[in-house]
């Protein structure tokens, strides 16, 4: 087991995303003040560790340090805690508690679409997340089935979404990372504006809603395409179709969630609450009132007049500019990708965006906005005065390095390479029902086309063994609720995670000293051919110059050992005698003919 900070040693990866990998670990002390939650030995947490492209980019390593405040203080029932933040050397790591059930990816893949009062109030939940989130200033941008982790659900009980990932996006979106005018997100997600790398708010959530809980009646999301530049376009141009299986109420709450002009989007709050409104009017116990209610749920939905900022998130749209760019292979339903923007560079992005214009100061555009409110206060350097250090040292540099020397009391133990569990993939195994996954974009150089291909793939499954409760039988639900669920079949359902291309794993404990323990035993690799020229005919030559030596040797021999040589005497005589016996019937037959 690989050890994260002095706290945590990783067990086994959970599964695999854009930004990192998670792991089920646990917690070796109770971690210090500087964590949310300190946490008991032995305790298990989830851990996810950041790629180390991520890891090795000042930039993002201050930015995470920075959002510590942010991810920490973000607690929710619908939200997955973040307990801490681990620095470790170059090596960034969030612990989170650990939830015990599928994200809604794995489960949708698994259980089918779900009916349309579940979906509701499944998506009303998110939607309480989200509201506390944007409250706090906080905006996810990368909603999805896959950053949705459902617990709860067996046994009757009632299925409970938590959110994941938030901030991650924020982390990504670095200029260090996306450099040029580019934007975190998933293609089938992403909202019109972050598209066109125009500025983005809370809105883009509540768009992510609305895919999300189209999705979940239809199972696929409502733009679809084979490139990551098509579903763009038809997030930018088309109009989404109501699905048959869309009762008008919750229709009208999709459609305003995908609304293309962001200000036309209700707020997270709001969408809570009509969906609510929704679900309890399409049942089949609705009464006449609830029903009426549910009908008329469009006048609730009035737009956000106060949607929370995205800091540096574009503007300044041109739409013409970089679309053509946006091309390449794309997972319709997957992964969080580093896509080109299709927007010009904004006063706050672009390959010339300075840093330091989201750093907390005393005034300036980028404290203008939500987000930056919510960050932590810049710590005084050494000198006493923020921002001055002698050495020109970036302030949050200080934290850094506290964070690391903090975190650089974990004890180096032998590990075998073997038993890396940052070495080791997560485990693919058979899953009953894993949906085929096309390849999404790959990340390009600059200005280029560019996707992260990425794959889907079954990982461990914990709850491959247990029967997860199918849709209709989600325990006590309202009444309207568990009566609408009596049309689908169960089935298992599995955690489904994502794996990046290739990635490298990070490889910084091998030191050469006696193994614990045994290493598992491997397969003999092939020992070479010792003839390694090939040339071409070679056989075949040889093959031929064979079977001729061998039709010598036995002509030879049946020369020499058979009374052959006799034969073809004899042959010849017989031969003659023959033309004197011709000869003979020649002149019998002219002696009968000739004098009569
Ligand atoms: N707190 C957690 N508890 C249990 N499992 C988790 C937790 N967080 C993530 N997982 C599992 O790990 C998988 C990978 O998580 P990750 O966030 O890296 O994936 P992702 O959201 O698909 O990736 P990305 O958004 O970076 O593309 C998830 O699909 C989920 O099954």
């Amino acid at each position: 087991m690989r050890p994260v900070g002095s706290k945590y040693l990783l067990e086994e990866p959970l599964g695999r995303g854009a930004t990192g990998t998670v792991w089920r670990a646990r917690q070796r002390e109770a971690a210090g003040a500087e964590a949310a939650v300190a946490g008991q030995p032995g305790e298990t947490v989830a851990i996810k560790v950041l790629k180390e492209e991520l890891a090795h980019d000042p930039e993002i390593v201050m930015r995470f340090l920075r959002e510590r405040s942010v991810l920490l203080r973000l607690t929710h029932p619908n939200i997955v805690r973040t307990r801490d933040l681990v620095v470790e050397g170059d090596l960034l790591a969030l612990v989170m508690d650990l939830v015990d059930g599928p994200d809604l990816h794995g489960y949708l893949r698994a259980n089918g679409p779900f009916t349309p009062v579940a979906a509701a109030l499944l998506t009303a939940q998110i939607a309480d997340a989200l509201a506390a989130s944007h409250a706090d200033g906080v905006v996810h941008r990368d909603l999805k089935p896959a950053n949705v982790l459902v617990a709860g659900g067996r046994d009757g009980e009632q299925m409970h979404p938590m959110l994941t990932d938030f901030g991650i996006a924020r982390l990504a979106d670095s200029p260090g990372l996306t450099r040029t005018h580019e934007f975190v997100g998933t293609p089938a997600y992403i909202a019109p504006e972050s598209a066109e790398g125009r500025p983005q708010t809370s809105a883009v959530d509540i768009y992510g809603a609305g895919i999300l809980l189209y999705e979940l009646i239809t199972g696929r999301p409502p733009f679809a395409g084979n490139t990551a530049l098509e579903v763009l376009h038809r997030h930018l141009s088309e109009e989404p179709r109501r699905p048959t299986t869309a009762p008008e109420p919750l229709w009208t709450c999709i459609e305003r969630c995908l609304r293309k002009r962001p200000e036309e989007r209700p707020s997270a709050e709001t969408l809570a609450h009509a969906l609510r409104t929704v679900a309890a009017g399409i049942g089949v116990h609705a009464s006449a009132a609830q029903a009426e209610a549910a009908l008329g749920v469009g006048a609730l939905l009035a737009p956000d007049p106060q949607p929370a900022p995205v800091p540096n998130s574009g503007g300044d749209a041109d739409p013409t500019q970089v679309l053509p760019s946006a091309a390449g292979g794309y997972d319709p339903g997957a992964a969080t990708s580093v896509l080109p923007s299709t927007g010009a560079p904004g006063p706050h992005a672009g390959p010339h965006a300075d840093p330091t214009q989201v750093l907390p100061s005393g005034s300036g555009p980028a404290n203008a906005d939500g987000a930056t409110r919510a960050m932590p206060p810049v710590p005084p350097g050494p000198g006493g005065q923020q921002g001055q250090q002698p050495d020109g040292e970036h302030p949050w540099q200080n934290q850094m390095r506290a964070a690391r020397d903090r975190n650089d009391q974990t004890q180096v133990q032998y590990l075998d390479p073997s038993q890396d569990p940052l070495r080791r993939r997560p485990q693919r195994r058979p899953a009953p029902q894993q949906s085929p996954r096309l390849q999404p974009p790959q990340q390009q150089p600059q200005h280029q086309p560019q996707q992260q291909q990425q794959q889907r793939q079954p990982q461990q499954q914990p709850y491959g063994q247990q029967p997860y409760p199918p849709q209709q039988q989600r325990g006590p639900a309202p009444a309207p609720y568990a009566q609408q669920q009596q049309q689908q079949q169960p089935q298992q359902p599995q955690r489904q995670s994502r794996r990046r291309q290739q990635e490298p794993q990070p490889q910084r404990y091998a030191p050469p000293s006696p193994a614990p323990e045994p290493a598992p035993s491997r397969r003999e690799p092939r020992s070479p051919s010792p003839n390694r020229t090939r040339i071409p005919g070679l056989g075949c030559l040889k093959g031929c110059l064979f079977v001729v030596l061998i039709l010598f040797v036995g002509a030879w021999l049946v020369w020499e050992l058979t009374p052959l040589q006799d034969w073809v005497a004899d042959g010849k005589s017989f031969w003659e005698a023959s033309k004197d016996w011709i000869t003979d019937v020649k002149g019998w037959i002219s002696d009968v003919g000739g004098p009569s």
